[in-house]
This record gives structure tokens, C-alpha cells and sequence, in this order.
């Protein structure tokens, strides 16, 4: 099944088109890697894929549920935010406790999934500290376990490893690999291109709200003119290159992998 589908998918803010035309097409349990320089579109799109905000045109279906039909969704999508809203008077525990009541979740599988994510992200020691004492690195781990306990379909990732340690940031990689083995989509966006070269199956990269290249790392590396050998291009390489100003270089691009342009 396709796990993301998305036809002329746009978002438009008064004069500002914030997503443009978007068709994507992201089968199931991959890491898919989006990426896009500030300001390009990235979380409008998910907002839309979560259904926290309205497409102006197009459509999209998540786990095969339409967005607009969001009770049936937001079971199925986890959604960790760039800055994800905690109660900060609440200890972890009692937030991710609250989280579960609000989806219905049955209390003694839920607390026993708490209890090993929060021993995974080395946290237990802290789960009943409240929350506004943590370090901006133990409000993402808070926050990352509680966008996973309902065992999400398809997981959107905004920068997951912001403010971790590189301890953490690791577990937090190796959960996205884990997560993906079993099934689970994540659709993950970060500005650390190395993590995604690592862990994704597939790179989407949108500049200004259009997706201009997509396709596996290893093709989008290949078919970059970075006038460098082919072992030495990186993903940095092909993100400049798709997402210049430069006309020349707009001509030069990201054949082939899919240059969806
Ligand atoms: N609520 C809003 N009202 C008006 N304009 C908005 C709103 N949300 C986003 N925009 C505009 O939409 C465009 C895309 O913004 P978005 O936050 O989706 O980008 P992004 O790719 O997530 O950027 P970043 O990497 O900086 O997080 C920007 O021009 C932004 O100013």
C-alpha cells in the first residue's frame, strides 16, 4: 500500500504559495528523507499530511485515510513537531500517561510500551521530574516517545535529533531504522543531510513549495554535476545544486533519479 499519496497538494497564505502542486507518492515502512532549504515548504506539508492544517487545493490520503478525515487519521499518523507543545507543569510520565488517555489506549499495554521507550532514550531515571526542569534535550526525548505510543502507521519526524546528545541522537537513529524494519513509514525532515543520506530509502527535496528532485541518495549523488568524482558527491552537493538560484545550474540538475522538476 502507499503510505503517503498526495495529488496537487498546495497551501497558499494570502500572496504566498507555501506548497505548490506537491505529488508524492511514499510506499510503505521507508524512511523517506524531505528535504528543502528554510522556509521551503516542509512543515506546511506535514501540518497538511497530519491534518492540522487545510490544503488550499489537491488532496491527500495518509495510511489510506484522507486527511480531511481526521478522526480516522490521527490514529494512524504519530507527528513529532520542531517544537513540540508539552504540558510542562506534568512530569514525563503523567504527560505521556495524559497523551495515551486522550487516544484511548489501553492503560496496561501503553504503560508497559512508556516504560521501555523511556528506558530505550535513557530517561526513566527522570520520568517523574516535571518537565519544565528538563533540558530542551529531554523535552524532544518526552516528546519523541509520546508521537510513537499509539504505534503509528506513518510517523512524521521534524527534526528528531534537535538538542540531542550524540547518545541519544544515535538511539533515536536507530529507533527510525528499527521502526522502519517493522513496517512503520517515517517521513523524516532534518537539515542534517548526513543523517539522512545514512537512513533514508528515499530523498524528496522541495524549494519553494515544489519538489525539484527525489529519488534514493545513492542515485540523487550519481546523477549531481558537483564536478567531483562520483564517490566524493555528497548530499550537501545535490542540495545546493537543486535548490540554487542559478539558472545554469538549474539547467544542470538532478537528471534521471526522478528530477521531478
Ligand atoms: N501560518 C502561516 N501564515 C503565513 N505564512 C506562513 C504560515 N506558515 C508558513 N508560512 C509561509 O510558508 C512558507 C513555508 O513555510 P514552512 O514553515 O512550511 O517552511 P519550512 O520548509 O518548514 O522551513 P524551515 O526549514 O525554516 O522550518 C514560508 O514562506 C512561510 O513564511
Amino acid at each position: 500500500m502507499t503510505a503517503i499519496e498526495t495529488t496537487g497538494l498546495t497551501k497558499r497564505y494570502g500572496a504566498t504559495t507555501a506548497v505548490a502542486d506537491l505529488d508524492l507518492r511514499v510506499p510503505e515502512g521507508v524512511v523517506y528523507g524531505f528535504l528543502g532549504p528554510n522556509g521551503a515548504g516542509k512543515t506546511t506539508t506535514m501540518r497538511m499530511l497530519t491534518s492540522l492544517t487545510r490544503p488550499s487545493s489537491g488532496s491527500a490520503r495518509v495510511a489510506g485515510v484522507p486527511t480531511d478525515d481526521r478522526e480516522h487519521l490521527i490514529e494512524r499518523v504519530g507527528y513529532l513537531p520542531e517544537e513540540p507543545p508539552l504540558y510542562t507543569e506534568l512530569t514525563a510520565r503523567e504527560q505521556l500517561t495524559y497523551a495515551a488517555g486522550l487516544r484511548d489506549l489501553p492503560e496496561e499495554a501503553t504503560s508497559q510500551r512508556v516504560e521501555e521507550l523511556l528506558d530505550r532514550l535513557d530517561l526513566s531515571g527522570d520520568a517523574d521530574r516535571r518537565i519544565d526542569a528538563y533540558s530542551k534535550g529531554m523535552r524532544q526525548k518526552t516528546a519523541f516517545v509520546q508521537s510513537l505510543l499509539h504505534d503509528p502507521d506513518v510517523l512524521f519526524l521534524d527534526e528528531p535529533t534537535s538538542g540531542l546528545d550524540p547518545r541519544a541522537a544515535r538511539t533515536i537513529r536507530k529507533m527510525i531504522d528499527d521502526l522502519a524494519d517493522e513496517g512503520t513509514t517515517v517521513f523524516l525532515s532534518t537539515h542534517i543531510l548526513p543523517v539522512v543520506d545514512e537512513h533514508a530509502d528515499t530523498v524528496g527535496v522541495l524549494y519553494d513549495g515544489r519538489l525539484v528532485a527525489e529519488g534514493p541518495p545513492g542515485d540523487l549523488k550519481r546523477q549531481a554535476d558537483a564536478g567531483e568524482s562520483t564517490d566524493e558527491r555528497t548530499l550537501e552537493d545535490v542540495f545546493l545544486e537543486v535548490t540554487s538560484e542559478d539558472p545554469a545550474a538549474d539547467e544542470a540538475t538532478v537528471e534521471g533519479a526522478t528530477d521531478v522538476r
